[in-house]
């Protein structure tokens, strides 16, 4: 097994008032092997998203250290980090965060701008098979606000996806969806571990979380339990979702 991110003592504090501190990650020890699809749960204010934002070079730590591929991120300087993000790492937000005056796939191939790495027409052809994949082909050219949640969901999995990145972080990637939509994505994003993706993402639904392979609950900026779940096969997906909540139960959720 590959480990592609290893996080050791990772301590988060944000400044309050004057002179307080807050502790929202307590000594986070965790790694991630290529090729996992693990989520993240916990009640809402624990740190989840300052645990994703943080790993993945989002956000400062306050101590500890994190490795992305061997590479230490805390000695990068910002250049590089971002370097770093573009090209390995994807992100997902419950909200797409997209431009509005942008079209879908103007938003989506901005990441690839950045990264300043391929030409316009191999970067138009990867954002098209990516619309053809998440099943939305034609809607290149429209704006955000004329397609449903889950359209868009999926345009943004097509962001997260279009400098081919190893890891890709989801910060609850389904909270604003709908049933129907949720398991959309989720299949989406299943098929793409399939091919070999890391995926590491928040969320608040243990039907969500059912689906991954590997459940870790937080409390209070610690991670205090794990449950493996393994590869899902479709048949069993009531009983992990069963067996999830009442582990889930068992740690207080
Ligand atoms: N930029 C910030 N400045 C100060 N405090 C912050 C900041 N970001 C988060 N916090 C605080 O850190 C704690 C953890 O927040 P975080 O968003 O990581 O929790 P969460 O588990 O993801 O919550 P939720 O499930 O509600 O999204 C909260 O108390 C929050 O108020």
């Amino acid at each position: 097994m590959t480990i592609v991110l290893e996080a050791k003592n990772v301590n988060k504090s944000y400044s309050v008032g004057r002179n307080n501190e807050q502790s929202v990650l307590k000594n986070v020890n965790l790694q991630l092997q290529a090729g996992e699809f693990v989520s993240i749960m916990g009640p809402s204010g624990c740190g989840k998203s300052t645990l994703l934002y943080t790993i993945s070079g989002m956000d400062k730590m306050t101590s500890g250290s994190v490795a992305i591929q061997g590479q230490e991120i805390g000695s990068l300087s910002e250049e590089r980090l971002a370097q770093l993000r573009l090209s390995k790492m994807g992100f997902i937000f419950q909200q797409s965060g997209f431009l509005k005056n942008l079209s879908l796939l103007d938003n989506m191939i901005l990441p690839a701008y950045m990264a300043k790495r391929e030409s316009r027409a191999v970067i138009d052809r990867r954002a098209s098979e990516l619309m053809q994949r998440t099943g939305i082909a034609g809607l290149a050219n429209a704006d955000k606000a004329e397609v449903s949640g889950g359209q868009l969901q999926r345009a943004a999995i097509c962001r997260a996806l279009i400098n081919q990145p190893d890891i890709v972080f989801g910060d609850e990637p389904t909270g604003a969806l709908n049933s129907k939509a949720s398991d959309e994505v989720m299949a989406i994003l299943t098929e793409l571990n399939h091919t070999g993706t890391t995926i590491m993402l928040v969320t608040h639904d243990a039907k969500v979380a059912a689906k991954t392979q590997r459940v870790l609950f937080m409390l209070d900026g610690r991670i205090v339990g794990e449950r493996v779940l393994g590869q899902l096969g479709q048949a069993e997906l009531k009983v992990r979702e069963a067996k999830l909540s009442s582990w889930l139960a068992e740690m207080g959720f």
